[in-house]
């Protein structure tokens, strides 16, 4: 198995190479060469198995020789072991033909934890056999942070950097991020918003000298290996509800697009999805693109769904690669384009994302209405980002099954959910101290030279 560039001028890699690599060195995100097919026979066998039966099967043809079975039977095991619910990702059932997958039972409690937990076992595996040392830099609109930092905190070969939008996450957000005590994790705060985050991380890796002089890695969803561990509850919520002898449809609360982007490859692998709808919140670039065309940035407004708050959608150019055949000259020239701040997509590509996605946006009074209205339904806690997925649901409803996926803990997200419904959900007792532990972050500017300087300072690089 083989790993190519979405922007088609960079080296292709193994899997390990792609998982350590991250960013690929034309700027474009690795994508596998063919995406291998489960046989109908194959999916109706996962039923009844265990998450982590499953999770072997889903990814072991995308692994190639990285790690033998035995190996990699290993690392899924302690990557799920923290977990907090025996099934891992347990389906509810909201109201006829409508489920949620809860996917916040990991140790920081959102959708991260699933692919963070497995791509800190492998990652530590491969650096056990090289002997490398390593500087992972994050970007993060509150959640892929706190799950980094749980996954590699404390390791001897590891500096974790995390960079998050100063003020623009929830306090228990930035809390999970800044009171670890390990002196291998620096939270960063930067003066900007996620994107500005997210653009500065990828001009590190554009930075060769710098990337190459501090070894840099990535566990953001630049990196394959996060987008791949998220195919695999995809397959166990289809399978629960009857796949593969019946389709079933997803809705996803959508920012970096890597979440959706993995139910794309379940339902390429040959899982019968019959709809993906991409579910936004006020920061709508991806519904406004969906429906208009045109992918525009406007600015981001922030909200009550905060790890949603996204302009730049960067798991999006790996559905244009697919969109546009798999023409990355076309990509990388949409990509050009998009730094004046759009680009139109082509009629045929628009036409064959629309075969396969659809679309929705929740209003902020949309979101509270719905947390409030889920709760009387159903007695169930939405936290605003799942909100935001149960609300676009409702409007794509049909007789198939709908699984909406519910991406993280209503705890995380107090405020907004005791507005909406006048309950202060608690965090679990493990992370009852939180708000008594101390904190240690530095203010950062929005400024390259001025991160890197941080970092290599930090390093002793
Ligand atoms: C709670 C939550 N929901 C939804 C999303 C959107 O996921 P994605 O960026 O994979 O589209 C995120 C972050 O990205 C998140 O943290
Ligand atoms: N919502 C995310 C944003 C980063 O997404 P990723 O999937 O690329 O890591 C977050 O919580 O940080």
């Amino acid at each position: 198995m083989r790993y190519i560039s979405t922007r088609g001028a960079a080296p292709t890699l193994s899997f390990a190479e792609a998982m350590m690599t991250g960013l690929a060195r034309d700027g474009g995100l690795y994508v596998p060469e063919t995406v291998p097919q489960m046989a109908k026979a194959e999916i109706a066998a996962l039923a009844g198995l265990p998450y982590e039966e499953v999770a072997f099967r889903v990814m072991r043809p995308f692994i190639g020789g990285a790690f033998t079975d035995e190996e990699f039977h290993g690392l899924i095991e302690k990557a799920y072991s923290g977990f907090g619910h025996a099934a891992r990702a347990p389906l509810v059932e909201l109201a006829a033909n409508h489920f949620l997958l809860e996917l916040f039972h990991g140790p920081t409690l959102a959708f991260k934890d699933f692919a963070m937990q497995i791509i800190g076992q492998m990652m530590q595996a491969q650096l056990a056999k090289t002997g490398e040392r390593i500087t992972i830099v994050g970007a993060t609109s509150g959640d892929t942070g706190s799950a980094a930092i749980e996954a590699f905190r404390g390791l001897a070969n590891v500096d974790v950097f995390i960079l998050f939008p100063h003020g623009r996450v929830s306090e228990v957000q930035r809390r999970q991020m800044t009171t670890p005590a390990e002196t291998n994790v620096h939270a960063l705060a930067l003066d900007g918003d996620f994107d500005d985050c997210q653009a500065r991380l990828k001009d590190m890796f554009n930075d060769f000298a710098f990337r190459d002089g501090v070894r840099l890695a990535g566990v953001n969803s630049i990196n394959w290996a996060r987008v791949l561990a998220q195919v695999v509850y995809y397959f166990t919520a289809a399978v629960a509800l009857g796949a593969p002898h019946r389709p079933v449809s997803f809705t996803v609360p959508t920012g970096n697009f890597g979440d959706i982007y993995a139910g794309h490859i379940a339902r390429a692998m040959g899982l019968p999805i019959e709809r993906l709808v991409i579910a936004t919140n006020q920061n709508d670039i991806l519904d406004r693109a969906m429906r208009s065309g045109v992918y525009e940035t406007k600015g981001v407004a922030p909200s009550i769904s905060p790890s949603m708050d996204i302009q730049v959608s960067s798991n999006f150019e790996r559905a244009l690669f697919d969109a546009y055949g798999r023409d990355g000259a076309a990509v990388a020239q949409l990509m050009g384009e998009l730094k004046a701040g759009r680009f139109a997509i082509s009629q045929g590509a628009l036409q064959r994302l629309r075969e396969e996605f659809g679309s929705g946006r929740a209003s902020e009074d949309d979101t509270r209405a719905t947390i409030a209205a889920t709760l009387v339904a159903t007695g169930e806690l939405l936290c605003p980002h799942s909100a935001v997925g149960v609300k676009v649901a409702s409007e794509h409803l049909s007789e198939v099954p709908m699984i909406t996926l519910a991406t993280a803990h209503p705890a995380k997200f107090p405020d907004a959910v005791e507005t909406a419904t006048g309950i202060r959900p608690a965090l679990p007792p493990r992370m009852a101290d939180l708000f008594q532990r101390p904190e240690r972050v530095t203010r950062v500017p929005n400024d390259l030279a001025a991160l890197e300087a941080l970092v290599r300072a930090r390093k002793g690089a």
